[in-house]
C-alpha cells in the first residue's frame, strides 16, 4: 500500500486528532504543514535548512513542472526526489487549481482543459490522464486528482455541473493510475459554497475508496466564516480513518481552526511568499521588518523563536539587507516563518496529546491577533 493512515488519539473537546501517515519515502505526523515547493524548490531554501526546521512533507506543482522543464526532464532524472534532492515524502498538485487560476484563454470540456502557457502562450491541454502521467513521471508519494476548482464567486448550477465533471474525472484519475503501489491518488472535494453540493460531492468521491480525500475550492476569495461553514458540512462524509487535506490554506488561525474541524494536513505559499516583501509571522503577530523602528532594534524578530533566523539575526540586520534588496534578507525571513508554521504545529500536536488544544488555541490566537480579533 502506497500510503497508510493511522489514528494514534482523538481530542475530546474538538473535532481534532492525531496522526501517523505511512508513506514510501517516510513517516508524517499530523495535523501538518506542508511547505510548498512549486517549481521542485521551497522558495530560497535547501533541503537540509528544510529538514533543520522539521519539514516531514513538502509540496510540488504539477502545472509548473509540465511547463517547465517539463515532466520528461524530471522522469528522465530519475524523479523529483532525485532531481531536487528531497527524500522525504513530496505531494504533488494535480494543476486543478493552477491551470484555473494562472493560465489564460482556457476552455474546459469533458476530455479536459485547453490554455496557454502562462510563460509561452503555447496552447496546451491537460486532462485527467495527462495529469496522472506527469504526476507518474514526478513520482511523488502522494497524487492529487485533476479536479476543476471553481471560481468564487459562481452560480449554483455552475457549480453542480463542475463538481459533478470532477467525480467523472476523478474516475478517470483512478483509471489512468499506474504507480498504485508507490503513490496514493487522493480525490479532491468540491462543491463551492454551496452546502448540499458539498455533501453530495463528499459522498461521491468518497464512494471511490481513495487513500485519502482533500477539500478543494476553498480560500478562493470567501471569507473565513464561510470556509469553516464549508469545511465542517464536508468532513462529516470524510472517513475518519483516512487523511483529510485542506488545500491552500495556512494562515496560523485557519491552521487552528482547521485542525479542530478534523483537518490532518495543510498547505500554504504564505510563509515564503509574505518574506518576500520583508513580513515577518511572530508569536506576537505579523511583523513588516522595513518599518523604520526596526532601523537600531537589536533584538530578534521573534523573541519567543529558537530558530537560526532568531539566534544569530537582529531586526536591525535584516531591516537593512530587505532596504537594500540583498536576498540574504528573503532567506532569513523565509526560514523563519516556515520554522514558526511547522513549530506552530508542532505545538498544536503537543497540546492535542496533552488533551489542552482549545486552551492552547484561545491563548496563541490571543496573542498572535491580539484580543480584539
Ligand atoms: C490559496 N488558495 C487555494 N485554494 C486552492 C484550491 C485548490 C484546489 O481546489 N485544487 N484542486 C488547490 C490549491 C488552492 N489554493
Ligand atoms: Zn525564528
Amino acid at each position: 500500500m502506497a500510503v497508510r493512515f493511522e489514528q494514534i488519539q482523538d481530542c475530546q473537546q474538538t473535532n481534532a486528532r492525531l496522526g501517523r501517515l505511512h508513506t514510501p519515502h517516510g513517516t508524517i505526523e499530523t495535523p501538518i504543514f506542508m511547505p510548498v515547493g512549486t517549481l521542485a524548490t521551497v522558495k530560497t531554501m535547501s533541503p537540509e535548512e528544510l529538514k533543520a526546521i522539521g519539514s516531514q512533507i513538502i509540496l510540488a506543482n504539477t502545472y509548473h513542472l509540465y511547463l517547465r522543464p517539463g515532466h520528461e526532464i524530471v522522469r528522465e532524472a530519475g524523479g523529483l526526489h532525485t532531481f531536487m534532492n528531497w527524500n522525504r515524502p513530496i505531494l504533488t498538485d494535480s494543476g486543478g487549481f493552477q491551470v484555473f487560476s494562472l493560465s489564460k484563454l482556457r476552455k474546459i470540456t469533458e476530455e479536459g482543459v485547453s490554455f496557454r502557457s502562462h510563460l509561452s502562450g503555447e496552447p496546451l491541454f491537460l486532462g485527467p490522464e495527462q495529469a496522472m502521467e506527469i504526476q507518474n513521471a514526478l513520482g511523488s508519494d502522494i497524487a492529487m486528482a485533476f479536479d476543476e476548482c471553481a471560481p468564487y464567486p459562481a452560480d449554483r448550477e455552475y457549480v453542480r455541473q463542475s463538481a459533478e465533471r470532477t467525480v467523472r474525472w476523478l474516475k478517470r484519475c483512478k483509471e489512468a493510475h499506474q504507480r498504485t503501489d508507490s503513490q496514493a491518488l487522493f480525490g479532491i472535494v468540491q462543491g463551492g459554497m454551496y452546502p448540499d453540493l458539498r455533501v453530495e460531492n463528499a459522498k461521491a468521491i468518497v464512494d471511490l475508496d481513495l487513500p485519502g480525500y482533500a477539500i478543494g475550492g476553498l480560500s478562493v476569495g470567501e471569507s473565513k466564516e464561510q470556509m469553516y461553514e464549508m469545511i465542517s458540512h464536508t468532513t462529516p462524509y470524510l472517513p475518519k480513518d483516512k487523511p483529510r487535506y485542506l488545500m491552500g490554506v495556512g494562515s496560523p488561525d485557519a491552521l487552528i481552526r482547521g485542525v479542530m474541524l478534523g483537518i490532518d494536513m495543510f498547505d500554504c505559499v504564505l510563509p515564503t511568499r509574505i518574506a518576500r516583501n520583508g513580513t515577518a509571522m511572530t508569536s506576537q503577530g505579523r511583523l513588516v521588518v522595513k518599518k523604520a523602528e526596526y532601523a537600531r532594534d537589536f533584538t530578534s524578530l521573534d523573541p519567543e523563536c529558537d530558530c537560526y533566523t532568531c539566534t544569530k539575526y537582529t531586526r536591525a540586520y535584516i531591516r537593512h539587507l530587505v532596504k537594500a534588496d540583498e536576498t540574504f534578507g528573503l532567506r532569513l525571513i523565509s526560514y523563519h516563518n516556515l520554522h514558526f508554521l511547522l513549530q506552530l504545529m508542532t505545538k498544536v500536536r503537543e497540546a492535542i496529546r496533552n488533551k489542552q488544544l482549545p486552551e492552547f488555541a484561545n491563548r496563541f490566537l490571543t496573542q498572535y491577533y491580539g484580543s480584539d480579533e
